[in-house]
């Protein structure tokens, strides 16, 4: 091995070696839930900045647990058969054949070229989905509508999770090997689910009662009206900000799942930007906030 050359000065160098120890301390044998959304991932040199990060984190200590989305990807491959997705409140309305196109590209897609990238940065990872190991067990998702709660949407073969048996992802973090979740489950038929990545990454952070919760998207974090970050957010000014529409789209799973996950215990909750290299690595080991943090309270 070589060395690579430092563009560092020594003494930056050292305090930022320093900065590490606490969180090595407060992290070291803790699961960390690490949401990779679909829109964080369409750079290759950032997916491969992503599988090394999570390699390096694993070496320090840390039980990295993979949960992807696909969202750009999924919309590709509809179109490809001449499907134009459609969303309600961040859900993608799910039929039959979108179920199945959903299935593909999660797990035979995008689940296999994380595995693979992981892999190639010196780990070990593997690849399920929520039906694996009887993971995620789900049932139709009832779609409460956001202004009027007598009215509910048909968004079809979309799941709501009902039990999480963490046991198969136990198993993997024994033996060293990154667990790399696909959002599928299935219900009580055998039927699968397509299940929102961020709702899947928050329940899975709950059932494991992770140390950390992160959210890799596509924006710095969460944005008011004028578009400034929210660093910090509390269960109240969430409402509020879902009430005046600042917080839509696909922004409202996202929130409404790392509110559960700080709600239930989750310590660290956060939502950062997956567009910049190693983001995820000075999130946690620099001691320094990234992104908005998720209080709940
Ligand atoms: N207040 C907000 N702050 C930031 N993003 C928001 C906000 N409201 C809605 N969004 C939207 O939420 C998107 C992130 O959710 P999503 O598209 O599901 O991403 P991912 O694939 O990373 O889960 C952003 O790209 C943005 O368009
Ligand atoms: C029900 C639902 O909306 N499922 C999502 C699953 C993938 C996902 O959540 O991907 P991102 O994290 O990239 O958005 C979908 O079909 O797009």
């Amino acid at each position: 091995m070589t060395d690579t050359p430092c563009t560092i000065a020594p003494r930056d160098h050292a305090q930022l070696l320093a900065q590490m120890l606490p969180a090595l301390r407060q992290f070291r044998g803790k699961t960390m839930v690490v949401k990779y959304g679909g829109n964080a991932m369409t750079d290759p040199a950032l997916q491969q900045a992503f599988a090394e990060d999570i390699v390096l984190l694993q070496l320090a200590g840390i039980q990295p647990v993979v949960v992807h989305g696909g969202g750009p990807q999924i919309e590709s491959a509809l179109q490809r058969v001449g499907k134009q997705g459609q969303f309600i409140q961040g859900m993608r309305v799910t039929d039959a054949e979108t179920m199945q196109i959903v299935q593909w590209v999660l797990a035979g897609e995008v689940q296999a070229d994380i595995v693979g990238r992981i892999q190639q940065a010196g780990g070990r990872a593997v690849g399920l989905t929520g039906r694996d190991g009887g993971l995620i067990r789900a049932q139709k998702l009832r779609l409460v509508d956001q202004n009027d709660a007598t009215l509910t949407h048909d968004v079809g073969q979309v799941g709501d999770i009902t039990a999480i048996d963490t046991s198969i992802i136990l198993t993997l973090q024994s033996a060293g090997l990154v667990p790399v979740v696909s959002p599928v489950g299935f219900g009580a038929h055998n039927e699968s689910y397509n299940i929102n990545a961020d709702v899947v990454a928050a329940g899975l952070a709950v059932a494991l009662q992770a140390e950390k919760l992160l959210m890799l998207s596509n924006i710095p974090g969460v944005l008011d009206k004028q578009g400034q970050l929210l660093t910090e957010l509390t269960p109240q000014r969430i409402d509020a900000l879902v009430a005046d529409g600042t917080i839509s789209g696909g922004m409202l799973p996202k929130i409404a799942g790392a509110l559960d996950a700080a709600k239930a215990g989750v310590n660290a909750v956060h939502i950062i930007d997956g567009r910049a290299p190693h983001t995820m690595l000075l999130e946690v080991l620099s001691g320094q906030a990234h992104g908005t943090m998720i209080r709940a309270q």
